[in-house]
């Protein structure tokens, strides 16, 4: 992975208030990264934070999520936090479905909710470096 390592960021719109507040929370160490969120993700991280480096793909619904999982697929994803709404039905869920496989496809750490967000961005040395798994496939 080349240059700066990239964090990925989504909520649903239930969460999304929670994950600009972890992005407040750790302003700092979210500024390290290059940062690749869903649309309406990233115009609210953009929105609090200006200072970040925001990359805004297509709202989750319109193939966002898809769009992060071909970042995966290319290795350049260090890791994705994705604060998930587990009470909602979403149109999209299978899109949500492939894209938290590909995760896993590719072992890139995934955070699918605040409190396992917390202890990812507090070891960002465990994974901001690391050689992806995508070269090796
Ligand atoms: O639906 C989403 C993830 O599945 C998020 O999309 P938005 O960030 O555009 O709301």
């Amino acid at each position: 992975m080349a240059g700066r390592p990239a964090l990925a960021m989504i909520a649903h719109d239930n969460e999304k208030d929670d994950l600009v507040t972890f992005a407040r929370s750790h302003a700092e160490r979210l500024a390290r990264f290059d940062l690749f969120a869903t649309g309406t993700t990233g115009a609210r991280i953009s929105e609090a934070l200006p200072a970040l480096n925001v990359t805004a793909l297509k709202s989750g619904p319109l193939g966002g999520d898809q769009q992060i999982g071909a970042l995966i697929a290319e290795g350049r994803i260090a890791a994705l936090i994705f604060f998930i709404d587990p009470l909602t039905p979403m149109p999209h869920d299978v899109d949500v479905k492939a894209l938290t496989r590909l995760a896993v496809v590719y072992d890139i750490p995934m955070a699918l909710n605040a409190a396992t967000a917390e202890i990812l961005i507090r070891h960002p040395g465990e994974f901001a470096n690391a050689t992806h798994p995508a070269e090796d496939l």
